[in-house]
This record gives C-alpha cells, sequence and structure tokens, in this order.
C-alpha cells in the first residue's frame, strides 16, 4: 500500500488536531471575585442575611476571605442569631461583620490600594476599617440597607476619603458549581 499522503488526507489530519484557541466563556476577574465573595457568604450561619467579601490586590491576588459570623470559640449554636430588643439577646452585639473578617484573615499582608469585593455595601463600623487599612475600591452587589443611618455615615466617610464604591452588576446571572463536573 502506498505511503504517500493525498491533500484529503491533510485536510482530514487539520480537521481532527486539537483545537488551540481559548474558551471563551471563562469568568471575567470581577465576576470571579464576586463568586469567590458570594461562596464565602455560604458558609454564614446568619439566617436573614448572609455576606461575603474578598480583598483582592493589584496583580488580581486575593489577599483575603470572610463572611459574618461570631468570634472564634463562640458557639454558633449558644449565640443568639435573632434581633432583639433585649440586647443581650440580638446579634448585631456578637456578629463580626465579613468585611472585618477578611480585613482580619490576611494574613499580615499590607491591604493598601487593595479592592473589597462584598455582597452587602459595608456598614460605618467596616468602612472605619476599610479606610484605615487603606482599601481604596470596594464593589458590592447590594444597598438594601442604604437608606439607613449608619449605612449613609459609612458612604459619607468613604467619599470624604475617596474610596471609590461601585455597585456592580456582573456579566452573568449565575454560576453552577457542579462537584461532579470533572
Ligand atoms: O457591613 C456589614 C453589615 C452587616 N453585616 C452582617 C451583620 C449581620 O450578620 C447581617 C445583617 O443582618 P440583618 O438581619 O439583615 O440586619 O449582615 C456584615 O457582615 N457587614
Ligand atoms: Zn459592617
Amino acid at each position: 500500500m502506498s505511503e504517500e499522503v493525498t491533500a484529503q488526507d491533510h485536510n482530514t489530519v487539520q480537521q481532527e488536531s486539537p483545537v488551540s484557541h481559548k474558551r471563551k466563556d471563562y469568568l471575567p476577574w470581577d465576576d470571579y471575585f464576586m463568586a469567590t465573595a458570594l461562596l464565602s457568604a455560604e458558609r454564614s450561619k446568619d439566617p436573614v442575611t448572609q455576606v461575603g467579601a474578598c480583598i483582592v490586590d493589584s496583580q488580581n491576588r486575593i489577599v483575603s476571605i470572610g463572611y459574618n459570623g461570631f468570634p472564634r470559640n463562640c458557639s454558633d449554636d449558644e449565640f443568639p442569631w435573632t434581633k432583639s430588643k433585649v440586647f443581650l439577646e440580638d446579634k448585631k452585639m456578637y456578629v463580626v461583620h465579613a468585611e472585618a473578617n477578611a480585613i482580619l484573615n490576611n494574613n499580615g499582608l499590607n491591604l493598601t490600594g487593595t479592592r473589597l469585593y462584598t455582597t452587602l455595601f459595608p456598614c460605618n463600623e467596616c468602612a472605619k476599617l476599610i479606610i484605615q487599612v487603606g482599601i481604596s475600591h470596594i464593589l458590592y452587589l447590594s444597598d438594601k440597607y442604604g437608606a439607613k443611618p449608619k449605612y449613609q455615615a459609612s458612604r459619607r466617610m468613604l467619599d470624604a476619603v475617596g474610596v471609590t464604591c461601585t455597585q456592580y452588576r456582573p456579566q452573568r446571572n449565575n454560576i453552577v458549581i457542579d462537584f461532579k463536573k470533572i
């Protein structure tokens, strides 16, 4: 049998060669970081509002993540997850906010000039920490408490010092995480 390769064989070989161009539907950076914040929020035990935060440096490296929860070793089953007029039975006395946890979880890295992706616009207490560690840009999903004085105070401080705040509109509505995909 002849070993001669015909023009038709060449075409066949070309058609069967592996595809070398990149995927088109990969996650854009901002969706990736906001999705990381949302995934982190899934760890929260708060029955009403689960908040997640992700801090990213200028080279798009995640430097820290956090979610709202009680301090280390304060039991999720013993401390209250309710709102109450009785101060000691109100969760706000005990919860560490997602942004605060992300700032605290940073392994000692300098956060100057970083971006914070958060699922909820930060309150005034978180804003103080954000400013003090030098975070320069906040991207948030929800502003559901924006009309409350705490959140207006937050905006006032962030605006005064030039921390930019952008409500993020993801490029896709959802991301499916399928543990059986691979
Ligand atoms: O900047 C913020 C503001 C609030 N949180 C947390 C604190 C609470 O666990 C919930 C809010 O609970 P509601 O019942 O919706 O008032 O959100 C935060 O992590 N960061
Ligand atoms: Zn807060």
